[in-house]
């Protein structure tokens, strides 16, 4: 192995001792921050990051809540729910845990979260304000992965970054917030030409495609910096990312794991993110 390991694990760990630190502070001079964490149907894997989160905020001293609805609900019940969270003093972060039952629009329902408790950063005012370099709740897998660079001193400025995937959630924002970094960024996708010419060129390539192995060690300059933000299950129930980690460890300069890598970190962007929420109402309430 010649790549030096991003441990995202470990690094959360060390966020989360100031975040537990920050969230007891704010208990004591006003309340306990809280976000409440909406699950809509039985999906295996959605129940176990939930539960990840809800746990996760317990070690960090925030207040979760978690609302379970049934797989069948209405659009207009998850709605109506989140109208009453939006309400709620005492709630200043709100997560509807995605993907969602087919017949309920996720659009819809992000929209109907209020900005200031958009903890995920997937609003269109948020989505917005992020484009514009203005100051927002930041996506969180994206923003983990930022945490992740500047933890191993990789200086983006005029650096090639290629992210592979153009999701909301995870590719555009990536792109968005490599290019504050000042990086040169290549958002390359499933309709991309040549892409191994483009990733061989990159010297930070963020892997989030959601395919099992898919970033082979050929595809990759010596010496780059590889993050993988894939979370897939092969048949035996194991978690892998969308790198090849075995062979592409040997080339890289630097790489994440998974487990252990973004997946942890994205977690903690969200419990601060959560602290952020609090805060910003703290003050409001304040200036009032
Ligand atoms: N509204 C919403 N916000 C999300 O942030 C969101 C979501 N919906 N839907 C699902 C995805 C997935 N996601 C993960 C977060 C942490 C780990 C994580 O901590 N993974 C551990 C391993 C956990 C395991 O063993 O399964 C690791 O990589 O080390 C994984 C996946 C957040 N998501």
């Amino acid at each position: 192995m010649t790549a030096q390991l991003i441990n995202g694990k470990d690094l959360s760990q060390q966020i989360r001792k100031n975040i537990k630190e920050k969230a007891s502070q704010l208990t004591e001079k006003y309340r306990q921050p809280c976000l409440a964490v909406i699950l809509v149907g039985e999906d295996p894997a959605s129940q176990v990051y939930v539960r990840n989160k809800v746990k996760s905020c317990e070690d960090c001293g925030i207040k979760s809540i978690l609302q379970r609805l049934p797989a069948d609900s209405t659009e207009k019940e998850v709605i109506d729910l989140i109208n009453a969270l939006n309400q709620d003093k005492e709630v200043d972060g709100i997560l509807v845990q995605l993907p969602l039952p087919k017949h309920i629009s996720e659009q819809k329902i992000i929209e109907t979260i209020d900005v200031a408790k958009d903890v995920d950063g997937f609003h269109l005012h948020n989505v917005g304000a992020l484009s514009c370099g203005l100051p927002c709740l930041k996506p969180c897998t994206p923003h983990g992965v930022i945490k992740m660079l500047e933890s191993a001193n990789i200086d983006l400025e005029g650096k090639l970054a290629l992210v592979l995937g153009r999701s909301n959630i995870v590719g555009k924002p990536m792109a968005q917030l490599l290019l504050e970094k000042n990086a040169t960024v290549i958002l390359a996708h499933s309709k991309t030409r040549n892409l191994q010419k483009l990733t061989l060129q990159a010297d930070v390539i963020i892997a989030a495609v959601g395919r099992p192995l898919f970033l082979k060690a050929e595809m990759v300059k010596p010496g780059a910096v590889v993050i993988d933000v894939g979370i897939n299950r092969n048949s035996e129930g194991k978690l892998c990312g969308d790198v090849d980690f075995e062979n592409v460890k040997e080339t890289a300069g630097f790489i994440t794991p998974v487990p252990g890598g973004v997946g942890p970190m994205t977690i903690t962007m969200l419990l601060e993110n959560t602290l952020i929420a609090a805060e910003n109402s703290f003050q409001k309430k304040e200036n009032q």
